[in-house]
């Protein structure tokens, strides 16, 4: 096991090895502009982009044996279990050369935050929060027109009610710590990403690599 530095102390013994990253998680309910919002922020300040959403497609995709029981879930709005989501997201950090990560529409639910803590080490930079009403994020969803079996009216209502029993309680943790960095997502695509700019901007100004202890 290696020892813990200053700047280490709080990270735990982990899967990753000894790779180092900072990860910010990007959250907001369904719909809010995760995504769309993630392209620019990797286009101009060098992140990559894993949203936990199309990791689990890509595993539908692949014929995984766990592909039908996600497919489910994922219709039904409900959350896939932590260890499913984790293990992609481990595979997606450890595979990639960068060391700075967008973790989109993860954690979902207090059992993703503390599993994902415990199995990687990794504590999040920031959160950053985008807030939106459902009013306007349903509009959105049923305006995506990208054939997902989850953006139907039905499902939709299923996932807004997820969002605000399971994902939104995981924001209020963060809230507590001082973590969260909320945007106003309702304004037009250009003027989010303005306000996500100043985050951004000051945050590629600051020493932030996160040190993780290898066993
Ligand atoms: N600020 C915005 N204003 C209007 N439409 C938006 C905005 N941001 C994203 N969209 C559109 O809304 C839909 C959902 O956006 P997306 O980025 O997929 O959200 P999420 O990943 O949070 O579900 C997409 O069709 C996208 O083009
Ligand atoms: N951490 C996660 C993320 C997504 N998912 C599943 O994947 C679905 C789509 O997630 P997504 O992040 O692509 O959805 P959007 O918020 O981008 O619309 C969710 O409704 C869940 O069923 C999950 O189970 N666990
Ligand atoms: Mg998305």
């Amino acid at each position: 096991m290696g020892s813990a530095t200053e700047a280490t102390k709080d990270i735990s013994e982990n899967l990753l090895g000894d790779k180092k990253v900072t990860v910010v998680f990007v959250l907001g309910g369904p719909g809010s502009g995760k995504g769309t919002q993630c392209a620019n922020i990797v286009e101009h300040y060098g992140f990559t982009h894993l949203s936990a959403g199309d990791l689990l497609r890509a595993e539908i995709k692949s014929g995984s044996e766990n592909g039908t029981m996600i497919q489910n879930m994922i219709k039904e709005g409900k959350i896939v279990p932590s260890e499913v989501t984790i293990k992609l997201l481990q595979t997606a950090i450890l595979e990639n050369g960068n060391d700075k990560f967008l973790i989109d529409g993860f954690p979902r639910n207090e059992e993703n935050r503390a599993a994902f803590e415990r199995v990687t080490g990794i504590v999040p930079e920031f959160v950053l929060f985008f807030d939106c009403s459902e009013e306007e994020m349903e509009r959105r969803l049923l305006g995506r027109n990208q054939g997902r079996v989850d953006d139907n009216i039905e499902t939709i209502k299923k996932r807004f009610k997820v969002f605000v029993e399971s994902s939104l309680p995981v924001v209020e943790h963060y809230e507590s710590l001082g973590k969260v960095k909320r945007i106003d997502a309702a304004k037009p695509i250009p003027e989010v990403f303005e306000d996500i700019k100043v985050i951004f901007s000051s945050l590629a100004s600051k020493v932030m690599k996160l040190v993780i202890i290898s066993s």
